[in-house]
């Protein structure tokens, strides 16, 4: 590992130099395992703790098959679905390594009793498979997340409705948050040279995820002047989509449940902004009512803020506990658009204000490759950035994972896998200097 590391670290080594390295028998991995699926039986969600499932283990390289890569990653971040691999809910992820285990020989790589989890990288092309042109060994990369086999014609115009669909480090193994992974060759995508490994690993998931569900037709759509109200403004996924509001013209009015996570999103340019801890919104009277008045006195916010009117699109994801107020809220003709449901996934709303006043809810997951592409594109460009607040080793992965699962971090969590220490891989620092407050904006706080 430590000629591998001094390849990507030394500035004269080729791809020629990359193909001949020796690879290694074995990685350290970030991993669940199978045979301690049921160790938090019976807790509640918020007391099942990552650090005690999450495991660094030494683990053997995969076979290479065609059409993949092999990855050394630099950097990772946390995303989420680490967090529900890692307490097992809603279900273990095992699952799904099984499932796919059982489509070809070679995806039965996939089905193990460990799971090698984690859903981005930025990092460096070791080795390429048969059939693969676009990438060569030395290439720096960074990988989206959508693993699929496109052999239906049902993913042959959006690639997220392919039959055999999946994320990368969730649903399959080999993921991110290890010293090598394993990925499709098409999930590859350039690493934006202005930025750092973990500054470049940060984006990929989240960044995709709300490419698509706000801005794209297959999403919200969304357009210049649209009101667009954001659940968790300052968190993963909200980080992005307040910046894809400004980007594109839209008014965001930013949720957020403190007061410094209200100044990073008045630090984004935010201006509309509402903190749910002070203004104690209460949803939900007891586990199973919920109190319309409630939502009437977010609605009103909402008026105040956008001096009147209400909003085209909510960016929905805190799931059973804001969706009744979410579809509430929502102008007439607007949409509802949800891709998780963090605090429950039985959702309860009034429909006679969806469809009397036909509004349009709409389920969006991940991004399609074109996507993922554009999305990566924009920050590439240095028209939206990255949103890392902490970066952590990979010795440390568990408690950045608690730290999300907790809701104690900022925008994303980063992990250092190969790189030694932050702020390497930098290429080009005129483009850097120009956007450098930008970038850290997160940091550090
Ligand atoms: C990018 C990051 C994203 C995130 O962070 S998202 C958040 C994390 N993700 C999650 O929380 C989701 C985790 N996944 C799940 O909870 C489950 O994954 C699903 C609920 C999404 C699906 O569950 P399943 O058990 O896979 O699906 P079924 O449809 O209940 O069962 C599959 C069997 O049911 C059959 N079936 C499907 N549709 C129908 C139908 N319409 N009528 C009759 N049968 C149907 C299938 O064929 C198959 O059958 P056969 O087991 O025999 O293969
Ligand atoms: N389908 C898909 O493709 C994807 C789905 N996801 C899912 O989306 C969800 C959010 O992911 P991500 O943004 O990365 O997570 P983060 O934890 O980084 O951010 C979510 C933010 O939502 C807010 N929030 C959490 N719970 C509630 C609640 N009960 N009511 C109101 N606001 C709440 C919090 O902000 P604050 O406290 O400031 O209000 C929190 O910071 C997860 O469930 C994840 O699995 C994520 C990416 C892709």
């Amino acid at each position: 590992m430590k000629e591998i590391l001094d390849a990507i670290q030394s500035p004269d080594s080729s791809s020629a130099d990359f193909a001949a390295l020796p690879l290694p028998d074995s990685y350290r991995a970030i991993t669940v395992h199978k045979d301690e699926t049921e160790m938090f039986a019976g807790l509640t969600t918020r007391d099942k703790d990552p650090r005690k499932s999450i495991h660094l283990d030494d683990v053997p390289v995969p076979e290479l098959g065609p059409g993949e890569a092999l990855v050394a990653v630099m950097a990772s971040s946390v995303n989420y679905n680490s967090v529900w691999t890692s307490i097992f809910e809603p279900l273990p992820t095992f699952g799904f390594l099984e499932r796919y285990g059982k489509l070809s020989e070679l995806t039965k790589r996939h089905d193990l009793p460990y799971h090698i989890i984690g859903s981005d990288l930025a990092g460096v092309v070791l080795r390429t498979g048969p059939g693969v042109n676009a990438w060569r060994p030395g290439d720096e990369v960074v990988a989206h997340c959508l693993s699929v086999e496109l052999e239906s014609s049902d993913g042959h115009n959006d690639t997220m409705l392919d039959p055999e669909q999946r994320i990368w480090g969730f649903e399959t193994n080999f993921g991110g948050l290890a010293e090598i992974a394993l990925v499709k060759s098409n999930q590859l995508m350039p690493k934006p040279d202005h930025l750092s490994w973990e500054e470049a690993a940060a984006p990929g998931l989240v960044n995709s995820t709300a490419y698509r569900q706000l801005v794209s037709r297959n999403g919200a759509g969304m357009k210049q002047g649209d009101n667009v109200l954001i659940w968790g403004a300052s968190g993963g996924l909200g980080s992005y989509a307040t910046q894809f509001a400004l980007a594109g013209g839209a008014n965001p009015i930013c949720v957020v449940s403190s007061e410094q996570k209200a100044g990073i999103c008045r630090a984004m340019g935010a201006e509309a902004i509402i903190d749910r801890t002070a203004e104690d919104y209460k949803f939900w009277k007891d586990e199973h009512t919920q109190d319309p008045k409630e939502w009437k006195r977010f609605g009103k916010r909402i008026r105040e803020l956008t001096g009147g009117e209400d909003v085209d699109i909510v960016f929905e994801h805190p799931g059973r506990e804001t969706f009744g107020a979410s579809v509430y809220v929502t102008r007439k003709g607007g949409t509802i658009v949800t891709c998780a449901s963090t605090s429950g996934y039985n959702h309860e709303y009034d429909n006679r204000y969806l469809w009397m006043s036909l509004k349009r809810i709409i389920g969006s997951h991940f991004a399609n490759y074109r996507e993922a592409w554009e999305a990566n594109r924009l920050i590439a460009k240095g028209k939206i950035h990255p949103t890392l607040s902490k970066v952590y080793s990979l010795e440390e992965t568990g408690q950045a994972a608690y730290d999300v699962h907790r809701n104690l971090h900022q925008g994303k969590v980063g992990v250092l896998c190969l790189a030694p220490e932050e702020g390497m891989g930098v290429r080009d620092h005129d483009k850097r200097a120009q956007h450098i407050d930008a970038i850290n904006r997160f940091r550090n706080i």
